[in-house]
């Protein structure tokens, strides 16, 4: 490839692990690197604006062309605790949930949850704005990422949603993976990965860069966020998949 390969990642904080071997990595000679929340770069994948995203795996059936390029994920084997349902009440009170306009993923596992396992009878509302002052009475919300991990210290009541998934289908789950939209040079994908796996070996060392009081960032990664793609993983992701057909 003559030009950069650009790539674009998620701006939260579970994707630091990702991204710290970057830094000064051959790779970056390839790679032009953006940041964004999932939604937006799962638009700009699809559009063509970048070449490669760690996008809402809820959007590959949309695209037309996709190829995941990694051994890396943001998935959860337990619970991810930074997707979560929030709320005042106990699950079958809510009358309303607010959806994550960050999200993709979740939004669509929420609403599986909703009709398959949790079996609610609730309004969903669409969000484009921040929406967590909403979250109140028997109106509850769902809230991914960085701001998730804030709202713990606030709701009453936290619905984990890799927990629910994990109740439901006993597979893991996948958030959001590296996908191309374009076949990509094998050497750009070995590097990429690569680059990839040296924070993944050096999880203290992303945690020092990235002081965060308002949760413990090593059970975060180490816990919780699991990042290697494996079979079991592909497998919930095929399962979890074929629930959106
Ligand atoms: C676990 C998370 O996974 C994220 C959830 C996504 C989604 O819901 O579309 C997309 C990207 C991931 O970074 C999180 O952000 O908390």
């Amino acid at each position: 490839m003559e030009r950069k390969v650009k790539v674009a990642a998620v701006s939260y904080l579970n994707t630091k692990p990702l991204l710290y071997g970057f830094k000064n990595h051959p790779v970056m000679k390839m790679t032009e690197l953006t940041m964004d929340y999932p939604s937006v770069i799962a638009r700009q994948l699809i559009e063509g604006s970048v070449d490669v995203a760690l996008v809402p795996v809820a959007v590959i059936p949309k695209m037309q062309e996709s190829h995941i390029i990694s051994d890396f994920c943001i998935g959860a084997e337990g619970p991810v605790a930074s997707v979560c349902l929030f709320s005042q009440v106990p699950l079958q009170e809510i009358k309303r949930i607010y959806l994550d306009y960050q999200s993709r993923t979740s939004v669509a596992l929420l609403k599986l949850l909703v009709r398959d396992f949790w079996k609610l009878d609730v309004e969903l509302i669409e969000t484009s704005d921040d929406y967590q002052h909403l979250i109140g009475g028997t109106d509850a919300g769902l809230v991914i990422g960085d701001r998730a991990l804030a709202q713990r210290k606030v709701s009453a009541y936290i619905y984990d949603l890799a927990e629910a998934w994990m109740r439901f289908t006993s597979l893991p789950f996948v958030f959001a993976a590296w996908v191309s939209n374009k076949p990509l040079p094998v050497e750009f994908i070995q590097e990429f990965n690569n680059a990839n796996s040296i924070g993944i070996h050096n999880i203290p060392a992303v945690v020092a860069e990235n002081p965060y009081p308002v949760f413990d960032l090593t059970a975060y990664y180490t816990q919780h966020i699991s990042y290697p793609l494996t079979p079991a993983k592909r497998q919930g992701m095929q399962k979890f998949l074929s629930y959106l057909q």
